[in-house]
């Protein structure tokens, strides 16, 4: 019974390349017409080729034993000349389709890399802090956009193939009935075998892709240039090589013991083939002594059930092709299908252009999906329009997390957060992020224009120079920017041709000024001058109080003479706000801020 169901199943994940046929049309229709009429031209001609070649070998084996040869071969140039025709026509449309197959694989890869990429840039955050995500981002990367155009192929082959065999299966039926049961019989072991294989294959894949991701970091590890300076300190490569070969070995240990089976079972299934076209060629050849049929019919039968072989092959190989493609493909569906947390309502609220009211937390905990305890607890904050807010608090207590709660990048597990008295709940994550200007620790270096770099904080305004300058300036990185070969169309970074590498202060100079360019609502500065030198610093921290003028600024610092001046200072610890108010205040209560600045100022005398 299980048998049975399984068979059921296999047979349903076969009939299901109707969605991948539905990705290759979306991906490239007027390809996919051209590549339907070439694969009727191939799949025809040469039956006709075979056809005319034997009235060719039948009036040449007359006109040998005729007395007027003249006669008989101007019959046969005729014929000759057909020939010629349909072999220009197949050489035809075998080019021409190869020249489609390979434009419109290209094609189905961009398309499947733009789902990918769009799924990939829509996920939830959290699904980058799991390994799962990405072994199957992995997989699928490596897989779908060669697997689908493969699938395009089978398609091709199979009916190309199914064509080709109806018009052998006529020509066989007046020989024997037999040889077409022999044709197909003989094949039957093949298949079977490659099936057993491309489930194999596919499943040793999806469970090597966390050991194949392993050994693609040690090899990024020993390639990239971010590492290059540690390596040669630490003499770090060779220990990295060495388990990168011992990864690699590994894989290819699991994978020579399928392709070992694989050679046995395809030896086999080929033997058995090739004999059933010896016994062919015994029976024709009786025939023809025995005079029942012509020279021309015994090349016919011959090569048209050689023909037949190679077509069922190509039949059953796309059956099996299509089967393990899709499962595969399933990788990519999955993916695609990822659920997400972070939703955004049916009807989400507009955010108004302005802050009124201001941001409140109330009573908001939260757990990371990954995590083993609450990171956050019974957090209730306010920040207002106008206002300096700093959140100060030992590593680990949580404040980059309130703020990853602030832009949706997460839900909060208990309590809410308000927007001019608003659920963030109801509005779309994207237009929230959209009123948002966050630096975080981990801010991202584009190996791009400096123009660009500053302007992928609002990417509307991208053209304004004006305000690319600006922001620079506000953030003090308009001075070096003046310096470099290019100023503001310097490539930066060492990744491409004339690229200029900053300082590391430098690279956060540019951050904050990607900040400063967004139209923010509210602006969120994260441990943003831990590199800034101390006059740098104090010009960010002048610039960061203006802005708050007619927004919110929230900034995070350990540096607790920055946030002095801060309107109101919240104090974390252990994921609990345990202080709050203005920096004389707090120092009056001789909590853990006053001990805090205490301990620092002890540092400066
Ligand atoms: N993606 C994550 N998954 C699980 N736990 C996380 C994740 N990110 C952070 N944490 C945990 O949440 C806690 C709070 O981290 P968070 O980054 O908010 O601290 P922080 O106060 O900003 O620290 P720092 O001052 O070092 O930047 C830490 O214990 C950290 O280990």
């Amino acid at each position: 019974m299980q048998t049975v169901r399984a068979s059921i199943a296999k047979i349903q994940r076969l009939l299901s390349w109707g969605r991948v046929l539905r990705l290759v049309w979306q991906s490239s229709p007027q390809w996919t017409v051209a590549r339907t009429v070439l694969l009727f031209m191939q799949g025809l001609m040469p039956l006709l080729w075979f056809y005319i070649v034997k009235l060719i070998v039948d009036a040449t084996a007359a006109g040998v034993q005729a007395t007027n040869t003249d006669v008989t071969f101007n019959s046969v140039l005729g014929l000759l000349g057909m020939l010629g025709l349909v072999v220009v026509i197949m050489d035809l449309s075998d080019s021409a389709s190869e020249f489609v197959d390979e434009s419109q694989a290209l094609l189905v890869t961009n398309h499947i890399f733009a789902r990918l990429h769009g799924k990939a840039i829509s996920a939830d955050l959290e699904y980058y802090e799991n390994p799962e995500y990405y072994d199957t981002l992995h997989h699928t990367q490596k897989e779908a956009p060669a697997r689908t155009a493969l699938v395009l192929k089978d398609c091709v082959d199979l009916c190309r193939g199914l064509i080709s065999l109806l018009a052998v299966a006529g020509v066989l039926l007046s020989l024997h009935w037999m040889f077409i049961v022999l044709l197909v019989v003989t094949k039957v072991p093949e298949v079977l075998a490659h099936l057993k294989y491309a489930r194999e294959v596919y499943r040793l894949g999806r469970q090597q892709a966390s050991t194949e991701r392993k050994a693609n970091y040690f090899n990024w590890l020993l390639t990239d240039g971010w590492h290059a300076k540690e390596n040669r300190l630490f003499a770090l490569g060779e220990g990295f090589m060495q388990r990168f070969q011992d990864l690699r070995q590994q894989l290819f240990r699991e994978r020579l013991a399928i392709l070992l089976k694989n050679f046995i079972r395809k030896f086999l299934g080929k033997v058995s083939g090739n004999l059933a076209g010896v016994a062919l060629l015994v029976y024709v050849t009786d025939r023809a002594f025995q005079g029942e049929i012509t020279i021309g019919d015994y090349f016919l039968f011959y090569w048209v059930f050689r023909w037949g072989t190679a077509n069922l092959q190509l039949v059953l190989r796309s059956l099996v092709g299509l089967y393990e493609n899709n499962l595969f493909l399933s990788s990519l569906y999955e993916f695609l299908a990822l659920p997400s947390r972070v939703k955004a309502p049916l009807e989400p609220r507009a955010i108004a252009r302005s802050l009124q009211t201001g941001i409140e937390f109330e009573q908001v905990s939260f757990q990371y999906p990954t995590g083993t305890r609450q990171c956050l607890e019974e957090i209730t904050l306010s920040i207002r329009p106008g206002e300096l807010v700093a959140l100060v608090g030992e590593n680990g207590v949580g404040k980059t997390t309130l703020i990853k709660l602030l832009c949706r990048l997460y839900d909060p597990t208990a309590g809410r957060i308000t927007w001019n008295g608003i659920n963030l709940r109801e509005f779309d994550p994207t237009e929230l992020r959209q009123a948002i200007s966050v630096v975080f620790q981990d801010y991202a270096h584009y190996d791009l224009t400096v123009r660009e770099n500053i302007a992928f904080g609002k990417l509307a305004f991208a053209d304004d120079t004006d305000r690319v300058v600006q922001a620079a300036k506000s953030s003090g990185a308009h001075a070096f920017i003046q310096n470099l070969p290019q100023q503001y169309e310097t490539v930066l970074g060492k990744r491409f041709d004339e690229g200029e590498e900053l300082s590391i202060g430098q690279w956060q100079k540019i951050a904050i000024a990607r900040a400063f360019f967004r139209d923010a609502q509210v602006i969120v500065l994260d441990e943003p001058t831990s590199a800034l030198d101390a006059k740098a610093e104090a010009e960010v921290f002048e610039q960061f109080r203006r802005l708050a003028d007619d927004r919110a600024a929230v900034m995070i610092s350990h540096r607790l003479s920055s946030v002095k001046k801060a309107d109101r200072i919240y104090v974390f610890d252990q994921g609990r706000i345990v202080e709050q108010g203005r920096h004389d205040e707090l120092i009056q209560q001789q909590g853990i801020y006053a001990r805090m600045f205490e301990m620092q100022a002890q540092h400066y005398r």
